[in-house]
């Protein structure tokens, strides 16, 4: 089991932000978290991360209990793709991702030709080797966040957090990552994600976790979790699911505007 979550809750000063989650996430799985503006699902990731540890519960990755791990023994277990990030790294491409692979040097030592190795594996494994000696501020954001994946990669974690790692990127760019990150799903990492489009949940996901009122309201298949019903109550807002292609696909649409036109 790649992450089990037991009677998570967490708050920030006096105000609960998670209450009482418990989830299991199991190997090879991609699975996007739903919920509206300032639910929680930051949070939920910095918990798992270990970013916020003040949370009262048990978060166990990979089999080991959260709060037994060092900071070195946690990024051998879970790598994390912020939100979109403004660039600091002046660096070469291959520099960005030759950072992540530490995790295994002893300490103060560099990095190696095995390292090396690594990160240009990464590189080319996400298909962006061609960018290794561009400089990172200089590659288009779409660039940057596959970077970043490849960054994820070299790290070498079973398990790899994401959040909204499609925010800023345009439509191609958005669905190569998504399809990027299906496959590497496929190949048995874990993926934990959030996003704020339901469609890529269908698209994208083999489960789908819903976060309202820092409740855990739904987890499962996404044809199963993602209703009418669900979206409209989540975002106040009239949606209704529709298939597509023999129901290979679904896709929301909110229908007050259709009925307006
Ligand atoms: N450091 C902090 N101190 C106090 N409150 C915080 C802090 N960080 C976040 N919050 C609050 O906790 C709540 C959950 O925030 P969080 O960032 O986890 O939401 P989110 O679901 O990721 O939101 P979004 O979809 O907008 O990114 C929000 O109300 C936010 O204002």
């Amino acid at each position: 089991m790649s992450i089990e979550v037991t009677n998570l809750s967490f708050s920030y000063g006096s105000r609960e932000i998670l209450r009482d989650l418990t989830f299991s996430i199991p190997d090879g799985t991609l699975v996007n978290v739903l919920g509206p503006n300032g639910v929680g699902k930051s949070t939920l990731f910095r918990c798992i991360l270990g970013l916020d540890p003040g949370y009262t519960g048990h978060i166990a990755v990979n089999g080991k209990d959260l709060r037994r791990l060092s900071i070195r023994e946690r990024a051998r277990e879970i790598s994390y793709i912020p939100q979109s990030h403004a660039p600091v790294y002046d660096y070469e491409v291959v520099d960005v991702v030759l950072m992540a692979t530490g995790n295994d040097l002893k300490m103060l030592a560099t990095p190696g030709p095995a390292q090396l190795e690594r990160a240009h594996e990464a590189l080319a494994r996400i298909g962006i080797e061609h960018l290794a000696h561009r400089t990172y501020t200089q590659i288009s954001g779409g660039e940057q966040q596959l970077v970043l994946i490849a960054r994820a990669l070299a790290q070498n974690a079973r398990t790899i957090i994401m959040d909204e790692p499609t925010s800023a990127l345009d439509y191609g760019n958005t669905m190569r990552v998504l399809s990027c990150v299906r496959q590497l799903a496929r190949e048995g990492l874990s993926i934990v994600q959030s996003t704020h489009n339901p469609d890529h949940a269908f698209l994208y996901s083999d489960a789908t976790m819903v976060l309202a009122e820092g409740r855990l309201a739904a987890f499962g298949n996404p044809h199963e979790v993602i209703t009418s019903k669900l979206i409209s109550e989540l975002y106040d807002l009239e949606v209704e699911v529709n298939s597509l292609y023999g129901d290979k696909v679904r896709v929301c649409v909110p229908v007050r505007e259709i009925e307006r036109s």
